[in-house]
């Protein structure tokens, strides 16, 4: 089988046996090669014939970011796992290296190697999640914002047009841009909502007033159909279903998902359309 090389990932994550190593994420090297056929792709010159090694590149760093681990083996693993989770991959070898392992023992580094075929790896994993997400930003260049969230998230499916809102509740700020989007995401749900938050940190956005302005704000509002009720997580997120600016997008990804009737009982706030994302 052909391949494509990944060298030399610099991606940071929480890994390591000893207290301190769970305090401080850590940098790691991580190599792959990815078993691809690359007949098409070397007759046609087309990226859709080929795996896109700086999706994959960005999936990894971005999952190493989101989770912590103990044991280099299960960073491998999991790494492999999101891999293969691109149609094109039958297998993949990965080596991750820790750079600094805190032995007394005078060493350079140590690794983990694995290799891992697409019929390893059980399909429960691979099937992905269903989540759906409200975005909303009412500063700077509000229409960037969204953009930036859309690009930023994981297999976005369905979006919704834009609509322009009014603030609803919070001190007195601009109106809003709103849109909902669904996603297939391989994420549990606390690892999408770091990322939800990570692409809000992105966005320069800073918690200063409840309810108040902001460059963009990200909502997990469901998770398939799953329910949480955690001091960080709150799915199906609670104020869905008294607010006009989420009900409206959500409708136009989501009809099964919005209670019959909601137009004629909500309090009638302003949603304008305004067609969709820019791009
Ligand atoms: N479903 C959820 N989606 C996003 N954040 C959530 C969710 N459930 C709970 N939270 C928590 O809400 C906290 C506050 O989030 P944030 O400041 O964005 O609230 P808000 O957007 O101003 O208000 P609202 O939740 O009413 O839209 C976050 O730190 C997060 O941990
Ligand atoms: N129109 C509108 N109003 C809001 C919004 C929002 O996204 N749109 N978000 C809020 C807190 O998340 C508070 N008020």
């Amino acid at each position: 089988m052909d391949l494509i090389h990944i060298r030399d990932l610099r991606v940071l994550t929480v890994i390591g046996a000893l207290p301190h190593e769970q305090e401080q994420a850590q940098p790691i090297r991580v190599d792959l090669d990815l078993h691809v056929d690359l007949t098409e792709a070397g007759i046609s010159d087309e990226l859709d014939d080929t795996v896109n090694y700086g999706l994959v590149a960005d999936e990894i760093a971005a999952m190493a970011a989101d989770n912590k681990f103990v044991l280099l083996e299960r960073l491998a693993d999991e790494i492999a796992r999101n891999t293969l989770r691109f149609d094109r991959v039958e297998a993949v070898d990965v080596t991750v290296t820790k750079l600094r392992p805190p032995v007394p023992t005078a060493l350079e580094s140590t690794a983990v190697t694995l290799h891992r075929r697409r019929s390893d790896v059980d399909i429960p994993m691979l099937r992905p999640h269903e989540a759906i997400i409200a975005l909303g930003s009412n500063l700077g260049d509000r229409e960037g914002f969204l953009r930036l969230a859309v690009d930023s998230l994981d297999r976005v499916v369905a979006q919704s047009q834009v609509f322009e809102t009014a603030p609803v509740g919070g001190p007195e700020q601009g109106a809003y841009l709103n849109m909902v989007v669904k996603i297939e995401t391989a994420l549990d749900p606390f690892a999408l909502l770091r990322r939800c938050q990570r692409i809000e940190a992105n966005a320069a956005r800073q918690r200063v007033v409840h309810w108040g302005p902001r460059t963009l704000d990200l909502d997990v509002l469901f998770y398939d159909d799953v329910t949480i009720s955690s001091p960080e997580l709150l799915v199906p997120h609670p104020r869905i279903f008294e607010r006009r600016f989420v009900l409206t997008p959500l409708e136009e990804v989501a009809p099964e998902r919005c209670p019959d009737g909601w137009r004629d009982t909500l309090p009638p706030d302003e949603v304008t359309p305004r067609g969709q994302l820019r791009r």
